[in-house]
């Protein structure tokens, strides 16, 4: 199949037709006759990882990061990675986006080995990585020139501007990033990464450098995107609250060193979902005392094994016993005692 960006405009442009039919053919009923020849259909794999491990270093230096990772996404999914800092959640991602590559197993995108970056997966970073010479527009305009470079300049420009008031930077589309608050500067990041068309998001804890107003306004945002556009998203995070607001899915990733994928926890939340509304909700307070006591419960193994198998020398404490240093008191009086 040809990806994107090698396709004609007047392909994109029927595939696009296509795809409003089909969402037509979702919302009206099927008649009956239809009904009975059409089974449901489970969403198809799109990205599987197949007993993936990966390290750093060689000799006593090296670290085993990710070790016997196994995991299918499904295409139209939110799935949530979860984890404590310094279990690999970033590594992981780079895995995904072809950043890095395995040292053992598979990673495979719709059947194929991931051979390195594509804008079929789109990576928005934790930091902006905007450039800084470039307004909003600009930001945004160079990614869709480079993916899109067969698309006539006029369809080009309204595509860039379509993205930049999803995100709600109409009013700051001249701006550079120096003119932004973080916020801003995130919506830029996620309105370029968004306007390339990935097929698969990836968000690399892409709200955590944020105030927490700002993040939250942002995570409702990335929701309502999400909801309209129904891409396959994979969101690491190290907030509960925040994978369980957005994903379908939420798979734990246990602490490193050699971390490996915890049990599936399933998101049965109706949407659309609004973070006030979800504070009050039974389930969703069952499911983030389910996932946090796993984290924790998982974090604390670590540690004990951890220090089981320590070969450091143990440190034996001498048994001493404090003495009082006390001078014995010859009067009852409260004169200072002078030691000079
Ligand atoms: N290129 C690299 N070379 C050597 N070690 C690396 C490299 N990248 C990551 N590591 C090590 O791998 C481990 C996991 O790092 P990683 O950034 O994936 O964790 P993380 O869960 O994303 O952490 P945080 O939440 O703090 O960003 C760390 O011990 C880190 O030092």
């Amino acid at each position: 199949m040809k990806r994107e960006s090698e396709r004609s405009p007047g392909t994109a442009f029927l595939i696009q037709i296509f795809a409003c039919e089909f969402k037509m053919s979702v919302v009206v009923r099927p008649s009956p006759s239809i009904e009975t020849r059409v089974a449901p259909q489970r969403p198809e794999t799109i990205l599987s990882l197949k007993n993936v491990g990966k390290g750093f270093g060689s000799g006593v230096t090296r670290t085993e990061v990710l070790t016997n990772i196994n995991l299918n996404v499904r295409e139209g999914e939110f799935l949530a990675v979860v984890g404590f800092s310094g279990s690999g959640k970033s590594t992981f991602m780079k895995l995904l986006a072809g950043l890095e590559t395995p040292d053992t197993g598979q990673l495979l995108m719709n059947g194929l080995p991931i051979a390195g970056p594509s804008p079929d997966r789109g990576l928005v970073f934790q930091n902006y990585s905007l450039l800084p010479w470039l307004t909003v527009r600009g930001n945004i305009a160079l990614s869709v020139d480079s993916v899109f470079r067969s698309w006539p300049k006029a369809e080009r420009r309204d595509h860039v501007e379509k993205f930049i008031e999803m995100v709600g930077l109409g009013h700051a589309a001249h701006r550079r990033p120096h003119e932004l608050s973080g916020g801003m500067r995130q919506r830029v990041s996620l309105a370029r990464t968004l306007a390339m068309k990935p097929k698969i998001l990836l968000l690399d804890e892409p709200l955590s450098a944020l105030d927490a107003l700002t993040r939250s306004v942002l995570q409702e945002e990335i929701l309502k995107i999400w909801e309209e556009e129904r891409q396959t998203c994979v969101m690491i995070t190290n907030d509960v609250d925040e994978a369980i607001l957005v994903a379908d899915r939420i798979v734990p990733l246990n602490p490193g060193p050699n971390a490996s994928l915890g049990p599936t926890f399933t998101v049965e939340l109706d949407r659309p979902r609004r973070a006030t509304e979800l504070n009050h909700n039974t389930t969703f307070r069952g499911l983030r005392n389910a996932v946090t006591n796993y984290l924790v419960a998982v974090r604390q193994k670590n540690r004990d094994d951890e220090a089981a198998a320590s070969t450091a020398p143990k440190i034996e404490l001498p048994d001493l016993q404090p003495r009082s240093l006390a001078l014995p008191r010859k009067s009852t009086t409260n004169r200072p005692i002078v030691t000079s």
